[in-house]
């Protein structure tokens, strides 16, 4: 991996960690996912996949929700770990969801192999869609 710095490294360990707990039978596509929340608690989750395919839900999701629910600070960074050769991004429903909840965190892209990918959430998702839209029309 490109040198990280040690919260990064950790964030990334801990993504990488969670995606050995995938449940993709169906895929084979195992991911990890891992956030930071500004006190420095991690939080993770792997993607969940089931017969009925369109109730799986993905890494990124899983780990997010869990973390709201169990009184995560603002997500400060996100790291998600797959096994493919190149670094992959969240898929679109993901990108929605992180950006109502961690538009301005720092995101990071790691192989299994360790070829690795810096962005941020919120520039995954040009013109977004956000409550600020909303807001109830003049009648
Ligand atoms: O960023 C991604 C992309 C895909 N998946 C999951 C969904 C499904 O279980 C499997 C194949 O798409 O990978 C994630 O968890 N995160
Ligand atoms: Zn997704």
């Amino acid at each position: 991996m490109t040198a990280a710095d040690p919260q990064e490294a950790a964030l990334v360990a801990a993504a990488t960690e969670a995606r050995g707990r995938a449940r993709c039978p169906f895929s084979g596509f195992a991911v990890g996912c891992a956030l930071r929340d500004t006190g420095g608690t991690i939080w993770t989750g792997a993607n969940v996949e089931n017969a009925s395919y369109t109730l799986g839900l993905c890494a990124e999701r899983v780990a997010l929700f869990y973390a709201l629910t169990h009184g995560a600070a603002a997500i400060e960074a996100v790291a998600v770990v797959t096994g493919a050769d190149v670094p992959t991004p969240p898929c679109g429903a993901c990108r929605q969801i992180l950006f109502e909840f961690a538009a301005d965190a720092d995101l990071v892209l790691v192989t299994a192999s360790g070829a690795l990918l810096r962005s941020r959430v919120r520039d995954l998702l040009p013109l977004a869609f956000d409550a600020s839209f909303l807001a109830p029309r003049v009648p």
